[in-house]
């Protein structure tokens, strides 16, 4: 691992009886995002999953700069539907160390939470909001998430951006994420790894990712290209199924 990077990852294989995650390799430097991208069973949760030790590669190396200081968001957490939010944290914040109760208090009033409400009380964009001000309120140097901003509306979605470019505002903090909202990318992220059929397609800067992809497809350097082109056109070529049986 090089000293600017926060993560990094090299050689990822993950064998599974139906698919194989192979050879997936980035790195990711402090102060920065990284988006995911890729279609359905590419292979974003696999890798997210290795990476927070959830599921055990078949081989390769994932460094962590701080390996203690890791905060994961994957999926739903199920919540006891009875449970004050109040409740919930009072349990989870003795897991770290470094929990900050001020930072605490501030995402709940930005995301406008009342956590002495009942978990089934909430609607999924507020159990998601909730899930994301708790693992963000523990300074961890890296969030790893699964597709955080997933049923959320478009102006919270807003809101989620902002508090992501201000987590990593400082330069030592990170966020690595999987998405297909493919706005999110065009929003916030610095990076981009696009994950294909179990192996990364391309990784690179926001601009580089979009520069290379329009010479792949013999397009202008002035031509609209967007991340849902990028895929769709990818995608297509590869599946050979762009004729819409009639
Ligand atoms: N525990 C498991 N056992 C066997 N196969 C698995 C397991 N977990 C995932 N897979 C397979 O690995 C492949 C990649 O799944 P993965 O969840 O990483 O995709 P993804 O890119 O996150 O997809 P999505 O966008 O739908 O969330 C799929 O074919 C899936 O069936």
């Amino acid at each position: 691992m090089t000293n600017d990077s926060l993560l990094a990852v090299s050689h990822l294989t993950k064998h599974y009886p139906q698919f194989t995650l192979q050879d997936v390799s980035f790195t990711i430097a402090p102060g920065t995002i990284m988006g995911m991208i890729g279609v359905n069973g590419a292979g974003k949760s696999t890798t997210l999953k290795s990476i927070a030790g959830l599921v055990n590669p078949t081989s390769g190396t994932i460094q962590l700069a701080g390996a203690e200081n890791l905060a994961v968001m994957l999926g739903e957490t199920v919540y006891y539907p009875e449970k004050k939010l109040a409740a919930i944290t009072k349990t989870t914040r003795q897991f770290y160390s470094q929990w900050d109760e001020d930072q605490y208090r501030y995402y709940l009033r930005f995301f406008n939470l009342d956590d002495q409400k009942k978990v089934k009380e909430l609607s999924t964009g507020m159990q998601i909001k909730y899930q994301l001000a708790v693992t963000m309120s523990h300074h961890a140097s890296m969030l790893i998430l699964d597709e955080p901003t997933s049923g959320i509306d478009p102006v919270s979605r807003d809101a989620i951006r902002q508090v992501f470019r201000h987590y990593v505002a400082d330069g030592r903090h990170s966020i690595l994420f999987s998405t297909h909202i493919t706005t999110d990318l065009a929003a916030i992220a610095d990076t981009i790894t696009y994950i294909h059929a179990g192996t990364v397609l391309y990784s690179a800067a926001k601009a580089d990712f979009i520069d290379h992809f329009r010479r792949e497809f013999s397009l202008g350097v002035d031509a609209p290209l967007n991340f849902d082109d990028i895929m769709i056109k990818i995608e297509r070529k590869d599946s050979d199924d762009s004729a819409i049986p009639a």
